[in-house]
């Protein structure tokens, strides 16, 4: 489990040599990554060390980006905003570009797995926050995504909100078995979803940390606190005598 994707097995999304500059500034300098089928990776770094560019490049959604890079088709994007068209009800916006005779029960399946059943004829306005980004990932589950790619999915949502939304993500992948990386700025966050931690830094991943804990995870769990000063160690956070 620990690096399934650097033991041998064919990765599903690869990028290979990633370079990419705004005018003089550099941001990513040859980043290679590699995801294992159904693996869930966690991609962390400082503020501005290019987890969104990365993100957005291997999304398709950058063309002018530099190097090799291997994604799905069948992949499915999920923002910190959900990006809903708030002209269109919840079911629509599931289920907007979609084919197949069977979208209605398919996008119907979708927002009872997010716990949503009940609000498909909502308006994106008439939901929450929280509600917003279970519609995001219905929208992306729809799809039978091989591969999620999430820039900070939960990173605007409170403190509760957030721990159903990671608890949901787990129950999401153990019956879906997708692979996802997962940008995130929440050390916690990686450690509770991901089998593996990357930490970007100078324009490329720096360090790699395995997390070979069983699910589902919590922070009090063995082993937890030691792989969290092991990751903030490898992010430069300095540790103080307390954590
Ligand atoms: N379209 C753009 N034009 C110019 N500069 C950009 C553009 N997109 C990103 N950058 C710059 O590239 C750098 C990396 O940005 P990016 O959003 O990828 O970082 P990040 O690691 O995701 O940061 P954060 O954790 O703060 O969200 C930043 O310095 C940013 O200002």
């Amino acid at each position: 489990m620990a690096s399934r994707a650097a033991s041998g097995m064919t990765p599903v999304v690869s990028a290979r040599g990633v370079r990419r500059a705004f005018g003089p500034a550099v941001v990513l300098d040859g980043a290679d990554l590699a995801v294992a089928p159904g693996e869930v990776v966690a991609l962390l770094g400082g503020s501005g060390s290019g987890k969104s560019t990365l993100l957005r490049i291997l999304a398709g959604l950058d063309p002018d980006a530099i190097g090799e890079v291997s994604v799905p088709r069948e992949h499915a994007v999920v923002f910190q905003e959900h990006r809903l068209l708030p002209w269109k009800r919840v079911a629509d916006n599931v289920g907007l570009g979609v084919t197949g005779g069977d979208v209605r029960a398919r996008t119907a399946a979708a927002l009872a797995e997010v716990g949503l059943a009940d609000r498909a004829r909502a308006w994106p306005a008439e939901l929450s926050g929280g509600q917003s980004q279970r519609v995001a990932f219905a929208r992306a589950l729809v799809r039978e995504p091989r591969v999620l790619l999430l820039d900070e999915p939960f990173g605007a949502l409170d403190a509760l909100t957030r721990l159903k939304m990671q608890d949901l993500f787990g129950r999401l992948r153990a019956r879906h078995g997708f692979a996802a990386l997962l940008v995130t700025h929440d050390v916690d966050e990686a450690l509770l979803l991901a089998d593996r931690a990357l930490v970007l830094d100078g324009g490329r991943i720096a360090e790699e940390l395995a997390v070979p804990l069983d699910h589902p995870r919590a922070p009090d769990d063995p082993g937890f606190g030691a792989l969290r000063r092991r990751l903030l160690d490898r992010l430069g956070v300095p540790l103080s005598g307390g954590r």
